[in-house]
């Protein structure tokens, strides 16, 4: 396991928790606290123990957005040529499940990074925001994009040329988040939707999320076709086997993640 400064990396049982840890910088993303988020992902990926993932920050902020300190005197040739942020799409390409769990600020980055795992759960005090534009910039880590889908093209572009923050009951309402939570459970309850999906049949976990992401990049009869196939490999399954068998003998299934 690699040593890690800015993330707390925890395992519970087939759950992988990774909790942002800059506190005095309300978990401001510098590149130290980028890499090793990424290289936790990508560890807990690999790890077939794993079977959900949940990101998580603190009471006040998930993340204040990437490290305006770190980032101010860049210029364009640094970055463009390092392409600047690019690293943070490793982890839209993790197969396993990834719950943010977000309390207080996710801001800039911090909605972004939030917005990269399958699904946000969030407490009553969060709030989202894509403020770069009072930075004299935009989002960098895919905010225009994801938020858009998320949120739809006029809630997308009032967000993002406003740079407003959004409350959790408006977040919810727009379908950015899926569930509110009173604050003190935040963490209980990601951690029980996590341990719930990792209960399952992992085979089957990653292709219902890899089904799902597939509807944001074709179209409804290429995704339905997809879907259908990937549905027919699951019959290849042990764990398809076990699981029918379960609900005909009337008991919880036993999965093998196989
Ligand atoms: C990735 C891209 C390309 O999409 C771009 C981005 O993410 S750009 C960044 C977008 N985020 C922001 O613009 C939010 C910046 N932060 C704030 O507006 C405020 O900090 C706040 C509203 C979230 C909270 O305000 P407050 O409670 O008053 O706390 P502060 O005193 O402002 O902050 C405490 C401490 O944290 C430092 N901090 C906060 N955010 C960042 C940040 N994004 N980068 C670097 N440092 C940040 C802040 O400077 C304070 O530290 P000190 O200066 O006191 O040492």
């Amino acid at each position: 396991m690699t040593d890690f400064e800015t993330i707390l990396l925890d395992r519970k049982g087939r759950v992988g928790l990774i909790t942002l840890n800059r506190p005095k910088a309300l978990n401001a993303l510098n590149s130290q606290l980028m890499r090793e988020v990424v290289a936790a992902v990508e560890e807990l990926d690999a790890d077939r123990e794993i079977g959900a993932i949940v990101i998580t920050g603190s009471e006040k902020a998930f993340a204040a957005g990437a490290d305006i300190k770190e980032m101010a005197p860049k210029t364009y040739s640094e970055a463009y040529g390092e392409d600047f942020f690019s690293d943070w799409d490793k982890i839209s390409s993790a197969r396993t499940p990834i719950i943010a769990a977000v309390s207080g600020y996710a801001l800039g980055g911090g909605c972004e990074l939030a917005m990269l795992c399958d699904f946000i759960i969030a407490s009553d005090t969060a709030k989202f925001g894509q403020p770069e534009i009072k930075l004299g910039v935009i989002p960098g880590i895919g905010g225009s994009q994801r938020l858009t889908r998320a949120v739809g093209k006029a809630k997308a572009m009032d967000m993002c040329l406003t740079g407003r923050n959004m409350d959790v009951e408006e977040a919810e309402r727009a379908g950015l988040v899926s569930r509110i939570v009173p604050v003190a459970e935040l963490l209980d309850v990601a951690l029980e939707t996590a341990t719930t999906i990792a209960s399952m049949s992992l085979p089957a976990t990653i292709m219902a999320k890899e089904a799902v992401n597939r509807a944001f990049e074709t179209t409804l009869a290429e995704g339905v076709k997809f879907e259908r196939r990937v549905f027919h490999s699951t019959f290849a399954t042990a764990d398809q086997k076990e699981g029918m068998a379960a609900f005909i003998e009337k008991r919880t299934p036993e999965f093998k993640h196989a």
